[in-house]
């Protein structure tokens, strides 16, 4: 018997298609070892869609995505301050779009440094841990305006909507995960002496949440100090749960610590499986790089293993895994094309 994964495919912008081609090889090669089938539909979404149509996400197109099992997705959004693009209209209508309509309440985010790979720190560590960025509220809500806008008078606000619903869930999505790892140690990254209304929200969940985990340890941290120990003693950190806009700079930074932002993979996860859970490389569309084979695919190919580890494919997703680390210990300092890398990892998965 076997088991159908129907799979929306957006490759979206610069890199996105690049990394996401190689993504797939991955998937296809490594799905034969298990019962699954996957369907997959692309999506033709982002920049050029937008230029073409004026239209970024269609009310058609999130239905036809919400109808699959999972969305693979690549990176979306064009070079900052072109001038044809309003700014946000592709990561808001299109990003943002499907994380919230899809309630991808978890924003997982991974950090190892893989052996052979070399961190910018003089002394990482051994660094394990997973960053549970809350994924559907916070600053990111949309929830702003300006006013006398371009004038001396200007003001803008961008409220962040913290709700004791919203921040419940994440943390105790946060605390079974800590509870389920070897360390069992949660840290919350905030800033509660500064933003003391959702920071006491935040801390009064997770103490409460705490009561049920007597086997988790539960510490605290700044966020500006949370980024000193993220660069002198990042091993310290296992589970980290945290807001939107707060874990979504700590994830940049982690993926720098750990070998670049190449390697560091995401999934926006709706873990009551009402709507398709999305993987994405943390990265963004590169312009900078794009259209020349030099972006690295493994963040791509890293969340295709967590897309597999997601639906309870923990064995194809080592062996995905493995073979990124094998890859990775024999990389070294030599540069290659995105498509030998994901042809790299491909023959040893075949
Ligand atoms: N999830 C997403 O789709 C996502 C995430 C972040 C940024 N963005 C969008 O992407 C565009 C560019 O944003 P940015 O420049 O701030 O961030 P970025 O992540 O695209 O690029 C930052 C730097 O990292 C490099 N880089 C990124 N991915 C790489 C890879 N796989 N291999 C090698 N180098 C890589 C880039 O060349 C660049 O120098 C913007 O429109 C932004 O909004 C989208
Ligand atoms: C493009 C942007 C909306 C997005 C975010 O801020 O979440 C990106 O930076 C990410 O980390 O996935
Ligand atoms: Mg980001």
């Amino acid at each position: 018997m076997s088991r159908t994964l129907k799979l929306a495919v957006i490759p979206g912008d610069g890199i996105g298609p690049e990394v996401i081609a190689e993504a797939v090889k991955v998937l296809d090669i490594v799905v034969p070892s298990t019962d699954l089938v996957i369907e997959k539909t692309p999506f033709h979404l982002g920049v050029e869609r937008f230029l073409e149509t004026g239209d970024v996400l269609s009310e058609d197109d999130l239905a036809a995505i919400s109808r699959h099992d999972a969305i693979l997705l690549g990176a979306v959004g064009g070079k900052p301050g072109d001038p044809r693009i309003p700014a946000g209209i592709i990561e808001r209508g299109l990003l943002l779009k499907l994380r919230f309509s899809l309630d991808h309440y978890v924003n997982l985010r991974p950090t190892t440094i893989f052996p052979g790979v070399v961190s910018p720190l003089a002394h990482p560590g051994t660094v394990d841990f997973v960053v549970v960025r809350e994924g559907t509220e916070g600053p990111y809500v949309g929830n702003g305006g300006a006013l006398r806008q371009g004038t001396p008078h200007e003001i803008a606000n961008e409220l962040s909507v913290n709700t004791a619903f919203g921040v419940e869930r994440v943390v105790r999505y946060a605390f079974e995960l800590a509870a389920k790892r070897e360390r069992k140690k949660l840290t919350l990254v905030h800033k509660t002496n500064v933003l003391v209304n959702a920071g006491s929200l935040w801390s009064r969940i997770v103490d409460a949440v705490a009561n049920e985990y007597p086997q988790v340890s539960v510490d605290y941290l700044h966020i500006d100090a949370a980024t000193i120990f993220f660069v002198t003693d990042p091993a310290r950190f296992d589970v980290i749960v945290t807001d939107n806009l707060f874990g979504d700079i700590l994830t940049d930074l982690a993926a720098a610590i750990s070998g670049g932002i190449g390697l560091a993979a995401s999934g926006n996860i709706n873990p009551t499986n009402a709507f398709p859970s999305m993987f994405e490389p943390v990265h963004g569309s590169a312009p900078d790089i794009a259209g020349q084979q030099k972006a690295d695919p493994t963040a791509a190919i890293l969340s295709v293993a967590l897309l597999l580890e997601h639906f309870g494919y923990a064995e194809a997703a080592a062996r995905v895994n493995d073979a990124v680390a094998a890859d990775l210990s024999e990389r070294g300092t030599t540069v290659r094309r995105t498509s030998d890398i994901g042809d790299a990892i491909v023959a040893r998965l075949a």
